[in-house]
């Protein structure tokens, strides 16, 4: 089933913190990551989906369904949350079985359907633990599996993986995208890992402030940030202050670099952004040629990442090589304006 938001706004308090304006829209079986620095309204946003909280405006639509003003536990939505919420004193399949009781559905097809889900955690061995006696990410599949099991509507997930350590992490978000997947289900997946919600979603939503700056595939966000914030915020970047000085020319503190302008015209102010990547530890011959000193050097296993002290700045590259660097060259298509 789908999930729209459309102009959604809500405020803790008048004139306080909350979501503004805020327009998204999920397929059936799609997966969005939500992602945004502290504060930035991302909890908010779904919870406000969820129907923990009222929008001050704006519509919510469920396949379809107006839902904004329907209460939470008549959405039919499964909702995971960072702390997993499992009931201490129950077994792992009581805790499955919860949400199936709720709805009144007989004790012998709670059982059956909290076994298949149990099973589809790959949790079969566990039904009979109490929470207390299963690890954090197996905790987490008994709280993904609840959530699941009465076939809701769509799932929401807010840190979910936030309890986990980093290895657990890794394995157990390729997890919860293939439990998605087989249930086909639209998700929203809040996380401040950014790692996390390029690697596994299919379109990733970058929020600051309360509102939504950028929804786009995890490629496109990274190719072509919207702004210098997101081009900041998702994976590392080298971003200038720049003016245009004719087509093709911009004037920088490092100095001048061959870039496409585009539509920005001569005396327009820029962000000039470039990945790492771009950067180029073999200059001969190079369009935009910077020497410098390399005053950071971050040995990262499979490649270095490294700062380069260049006349009237720095400049961040990464390259595989471990030679030597006094010189970098910056392509030209390596390179794209931002506006200011
Ligand atoms: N119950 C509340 N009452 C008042 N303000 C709140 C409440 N909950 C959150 N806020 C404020 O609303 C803003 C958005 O909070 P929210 O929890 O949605 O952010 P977030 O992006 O999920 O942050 P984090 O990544 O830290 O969890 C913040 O400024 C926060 O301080």
């Amino acid at each position: 089933m789908s999930v729209a938001v459309e102009s959604l706004s809500f405020a803790y308090a008048p004139a306080g913190a909350g979501v503004s304006g805020i327009t998204l829209s999920l397929e059936a079986g799609e997966f969005c990551a939500v992602i945004g620095p502290s504060g930035c309204g991302k909890s908010t946003l779904l919870r406000l989906i969820a129907g923990f909280l009222t929008p001050d405006s704006g519509a919510i639509r469920i396949g379809g369904q107006d839902m904004a003003h329907v209460p939470a536990r008549r959405r039919d939505l499964g909702v995971v949350f960072q702390s997993y919420a499992l009931f201490p004193h129950m077994s792992a399949a009581e805790n499955v079985a919860y949400p199936l009781k709720l709805r009144g559905a007989p004790r012998a097809e709670r059982l059956r359907r909290a076994g298949e889900a149990l099973e589809r955690a790959r949790l079969s061995g566990m039904a009979d633990r109490l929470p207390g006696q299963l690890s954090g990410g197996q905790q987490q599949r008994v709280a993904l599996a609840r959530a699941l099991v009465f076939q809701p509507r769509a799932l929401l997930l807010d840190e979910p993986l936030s309890a986990l350590d980093a290895a657990h992490r890794a394995a157990m978000r390729d997890e919860i995208r293939a439990i998605q997947r087989e249930h086909g289900i639209a998700t929203l997946h809040v996380t401040h890992d950014q790692e996390e919600a390029l690697s596994i979603a299919d379109r990733v939503a970058v929020m600051r402030d309360g509102r939504l700056l950028q929804v786009a595939t995890p490629r496109t966000l990274y190719d072509e940030p919207a702004d210098a914030f997101v081009a900041g915020f998702v994976g590392h970047a080298n971003l200038l202050d720049g003016v245009v000085r004719a087509p093709g020319l911009v004037e920088t503190a490092i100095g001048t670099l061959a870039c496409a302008t585009g539509d920005h015209t001569a005396g327009s102010t820029v962000t000039v952004f470039f990945r790492p990547e771009a950067v180029r530890p073999d200059p001969e011959g190079a369009v935009n040629r910077f020497e410098g000193r390399v005053v950071r050097d971050r040995f990262l296993g499979s490649l270095r990442r490294f700062d380069l002290a260049v006349a009237g700045g720095c400049i961040l590259g990464e390259t595989a090589s471990r030679r030597d660097i006094a010189a970098v060259g910056i392509p030209p298509e390596g390179i794209r304006l931002l506006r200011r």
